[in-house]
């Protein structure tokens, strides 16, 4: 391998000798490939499944910002099309916005709740059809869920050929209150899910949170633990934290976890009681921000490099770094 590297280097002197330097660096740079090699493949996160062989390297990704309304068929007509107009930009992975199927409103939520599990869900058979029509993962933001009494917020991710490989329900619900700017408690009608989720996909492997779920860096943590590549959250944050956390909370997310983070909200729609922040964002593995939106409807598109993952570890080996002895991270749903 020197050898061969020798003989491309350009340096040469007037004989056409190689220089003392060229050889040196040309040896310097064979060894550090050779130690950043070895470093990346230890920094992989301890527990972490071994992603397959077809891994993909590259993805393009989209983030529909949809403007919802009162009018179910129309958000699930406004989704299918924006997942076709994604995938006919190249998007792999399509991301929909949190509650994309009704207003986002405590006395929406009962009415408009689908049964998946029941297999009598609208919304998701339209995901799954258009999932497969386009050969796009979807990450379907969330819809209200109906089961056995319950209502949830529910995320559901399919594959390229359509079929539902993971469900999220929103693990953290939204219960605030700044008075006289925004309250909202989502445990007034919602139950909160009991596990997290991380899920393997022909775009690489992805944790997924929604909106409130950002706000708790443990869940981001164990995701990278499992080994995720990005970390999605269909979010709707609204005027007051938006201005604030929404961006700030995803970068944060990023840059701890050295992993990419994507969130989709829904537009921002004058006639709502909930008016939601929008931007729409992705945020690469060393906090920057690799697209971004106002609050109107569009599709934000970028592309994640996963290879920036490695490469991110080795400059920065927090895994390594960390005090064991001091701390430790303890994940309850493994026990
Ligand atoms: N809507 C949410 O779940 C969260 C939110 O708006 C916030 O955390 O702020």
């Amino acid at each position: 391998m020197i050898y061969i590297w020798l003989h491309r280097c350009p340096v040469l002197d007037k004989r056409g000798m190689l220089t003392r330097r060229a050889v040196l660096t040309t040896v310097q740079r064979t060894l550090l490939t050779y130690s950043s090699r070895c470093l990346a493949s230890s920094t992989k996160p301890v527990g972490a499944p071994t992603m397959s062989a077809a891994a993909p390297r590259k993805v393009n990704l989209a983030l529909c910002q949809l403007l919802t309304s009162a009018d179910k068929e129309k958000n699930i007509a406004t989704a299918t099309a924006a997942i076709k107009e994604a995938a006919s930009h190249g998007a792999e992975l399509v991301v929909l916005p949190e509650m994309w199927n009704c207003p986002y409103s405590n006395d929406s939520f009962p009415t408009y709740a689908e049964d998946i599990d029941g297999g009598t869900s609208q919304s998701v058979a339209a995901l799954a059809a258009a999932a497969r029509q386009n050969r796009v993962v979807l990450v379907g933001g969330s819809i209200p869920e109906k089961r056995e009494g319950h209502l949830y917020n529910t995320c559901c991710v399919f594959s390229k050929q359509g079929q539902l490989l993971a469900k999220h329900r929103k693990v953290h619900l939204f219960d605030i209150d700044i008075p006289g700017k925004v309250t909202f408690k989502e445990s007034e009608t919602l139950t909160s899910g009991q596990s997290i989720t991380v899920v393997d996909t022909e775009a690489g492997r992805l944790g997924i949170g929604i909106c409130y779920d950002i706000r708790f860096p443990e869940l981001a943590m164990l995701y990278a633990k499992r080994g995720a590549q990005c970390i999605v959250y269909p979010g709707a944050f609204n005027m007051t934290t938006g201005p604030v956390h929404w961006e700030l909370l995803q970068r944060a997310r990023a840059v701890d976890n050295q992993l990419f983070v994507a969130t989709c909200s829904p537009a921002r729609n004058p006639e709502s009681s909930y008016q939601a922040w929008g931007h729409s964002t992705a945020v690469g593995p060393f906090a920057e921000v690799l697209a971004t939106t106002d609050h109107q409807p569009g599709i934000v598109y970028t592309q994640l490099e996963y290879a920036q993952l490695d490469e991110r570890r080795t400059n920065m080996p927090l895994t390594q770094q960390k005090r064991s002895d001091l701390y430790e991270l303890l994940d309850k749903t493994q026990q």
